[in-house]
């Protein structure tokens, strides 16, 4: 891609453009909490009148002790002062100005308060949205590096803090202040207000120009950050820590890291840099400026136009007006900064799955009569030149076993990818009792599949809840759970767990007992079990397990599976020979089928790769 050019006036434009974000984010906030919304948007009004409020009435109190010490023969003695009476507008005055500072601490505090529930609910439903969209999303998305980056750049947006939320009230809040100074001023004299935007705007335009250069150097930069978290977590997560360690590949991996950590640096530190030397000088000027306008305001105090409270809230008005609208212009330029992220946030969402059920959806047939049939299925993974699969015909019957076999990256998995749609053939198709896939639900399908992938997913969760996984709403069924874990040889795993069922299994929480491998295979073996599914696919799911487990569990599925239509994908002869049948794999096409006696007499690859085993064993 090429350098976006950071000065470019197409970066201001995209900028601008952004605010546009601004009103959907402020109907996100609203639908997080209605009533936290309304509650905050009434505090920020309040505090935002306040100011102005608490200047006049301290310009009031000004001059009426101006006023009472000009009276001919007032009071020498303060005790007088109270005694006449003479004080008593002062002391209103004063106590008015007691309560606004008091109320205004208050409602300050419960602003704060309340931004935090806010932005807390704000985090949890972008957070909820976030997972259920990306779970509605396909496969082939999540394995594109843009759309990688677009996540980590949404998901940034959801975690923690939302810097936006407190930025959009703070700008609402502050422009009132503002239009309540400006007023006042414009009462006093128009050009006041003039004199300061001419101040402000060149400070103005540096900060956009700045921020601007910050957010395109991180979108830039989101691909080498993807890589830098990646590199800190491998280095220092417990999932790598004895590979890293054994191989002696913390060095390489800290200096590839410090290497992209430190590009970032500098280019941010140059930035940094020239923003320092130009903001310093459009400050400058601001300051210049203001002076100005308090020399004015001086010289008509001196020729009594204007009274000494006048003085005090003019000038008063100008210092605070100033900090407000510089502020404001600033935060201004951050929000539509950081509107530009939330680009990221509606990208993502906006993302639509290509695999979805169509409108008039068929139920699975249950049961299932005639099987799956591929029909000369290619398919390419998006992106990839080579065809993984093509040419494919072979048919999955009613209540078959089959075993596919064959050498690594024949396309066994893709197969079964296929199978569940989690991909779309590229030409060709896949039919279930005589009907494409694609003719049937979504939801269904993969509700009547039980697929345990060679990858299978190792939850950091109770030795219950792993196997649960395998149907998420039968979780509080203890006896579905241990009669999977019973099938799938788990019963014993989990025997030797402390706390049994509801020990908490894997490192990466406290309490965790970590397991072998064949023992996460047991737990993954039984999630399918408990899915209780009409079709069974297990992807090498005894990869870990030793022989006499392999053996047992085998066996089982078998037995098991008698009634269902089981896939079943291994390298170990011993565990497919039991299949009804077999298919070998070469380059993506069935090469040869039978069972393992047909194949054995066949005197092909089977057998070539059934000798070579053997040959190992003996
Ligand atoms: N996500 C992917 N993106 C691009 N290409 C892929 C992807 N997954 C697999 N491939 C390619 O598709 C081909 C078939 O892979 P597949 O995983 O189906 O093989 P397999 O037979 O299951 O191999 P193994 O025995 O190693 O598990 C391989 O050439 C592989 O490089």
């Amino acid at each position: 891609m090429a350098k976006p050019e950071p000065a470019n006036p197409q970066v201001y434009a995209e900028r601008w453009a952004a605010l546009k974000n601004i009103p959907p984010f402020l109907a996100m906030i609203w639908r997080a909490s209605p009533g936290l919304t309304s509650v905050m948007i009434l505090l920020r009004l309040i505090r935002a009148l306040t100011p102005v409020a608490m200047l006049w009435v301290g310009k009031l109190i000004i001059d009426e002790v101006v006023r009472l010490i000009a009276l001919e023969g007032h009071p020498s003695q303060l005790g007088d002062w109270w005694i006449t009476g003479m004080a008593n507008h002062l002391l209103w005055l004063v106590i008015a100005e007691l309560a606004l500072a008091l109320g205004s601490d208050i409602i300050g505090r419960l602003v704060t308060y309340t931004d935090s529930l806010l932005q807390e609910k704000l985090v949890i439903s972008l957070s909820v949205r976030l997972m259920d969209h990306a779970s509605d999303l396909d496969l082939a998305t999540f394995e594109d590096a843009a759309f990688q980056d677009r996540l980590d750049r949404a998901r940034r947006q959801t975690m923690g803090r939302i810097p936006i939320l407190g930025q959009v009230m703070q700008q609402l809040q502050d422009s009132v202040t503002v239009i309540s100074f400006g007023a006042g001023l414009i009462a006093y004299n128009p050009w006041l207000v003039l004199l300061l935007m001419i101040a402000l705007i060149p400070a103005f335009w540096g900060e956009m120009h700045f921020n601007s250069e910050l957010y395109m150097l991180n979108w830039r930069r989101a691909a080498d950050r993807r890589e830098r978290d990646y590199l800190r977590m491998i280095g220092s997560a417990a999932d790598s820590a004895k590979e890293v360690k054994i191989f002696g590949l913390n060095s390489f991996l800290r200096d590839r890291y410090h290497l992209l950590a430190q590009r970032f640096y500098r280019e941010n530190r140059a930035i940094s840099r020239r923003q320092l030397a130009v903001m310093a000088l459009l400050t400058s000027l601001g300051t210049l400026c203001y002076y100005s306008a308090y020399l004015w305001i001086i010289g008509r105090t001196l020729t009594g136009t204007l009274s000494l409270g006048d003085l005090t809230f003019l000038s008063g008005s100008f210092l605070r007006l100033r900090g407000l609208i510089e502020g404001l212009l600033i935060s201004f330029s951050n929000m539509a900064g950081q509107a530009l992220y939330l680009d990221d946030l509606y990208k993502f969402f906006d993302e639509e799955p290509l695999i979805q059920s169509g409108p008039n959806a068929l139920p699975i047939p249950n049961p299932i009569r005639q099987g799956f049939a591929f029909e000369n299925v290619g398919f390419k993974y998006p992106e990839a030149e080579r065809w993984a699969v093509r040419g494919l015909s072979f048919e999955l019957h009613a209540g078959e076993t089959v075993a596919l076999v064959g050498e690594n990256g024949a396309g066994k998995t893709t197969i079964v990818k296929l199978l569940a749609r989690l991909y779309e053939p590229t030409e060709g198709r896949i039919l279930l009792d005589g009907r494409d896939l694609r003719d049937y639900d979504l939801d269904d399908l993969r509700a009547s599949i039980g697929v345990i992938f060679q990858d299978f997913v190792r939850y950091a969760m109770t030795a219950a809840d792993n196997i649960a996984a395998g149907r998420i709403d039968a979780r509080d069924d203890r006896g579905r759970i241990e009669n999977a874990a019973e099938r799938a040889l788990a019963d014993q795993v989990i025997a030797k767990l402390p706390a049994g069922y509801d020990q908490m299994v894997g490192k990466r929480f406290a309490r965790g007992v970590e397991l072998s491998g064949g023992e996460w295979q047991k737990l993954a073996i039984a999630r399918a079990y408990m899915r209780d599914a009409q079709v069974l696919i297990l992807d090498e799911p005894t990869a870990a397990l030793d022989a006499r487990a392999e053996f047992e569990v085998f066996q089982r599925f078998k037995d098991l599976s008698s009634a269902k239509t089981a896939l079943l994908i291994s390298h170990r002869f011993s565990s497919v020979r039991m299949a009804d049948r077999i298919l070998v794999l070469e380059d993506g096409k069935v090469q040869a089928q039978g069972t393992h006696e047909q194949l054995l007499v066949q005197n092909g690859r089977y057998r070539e790769l059934f000798e070579l085993q053997a040959q190992g064993y003996r």
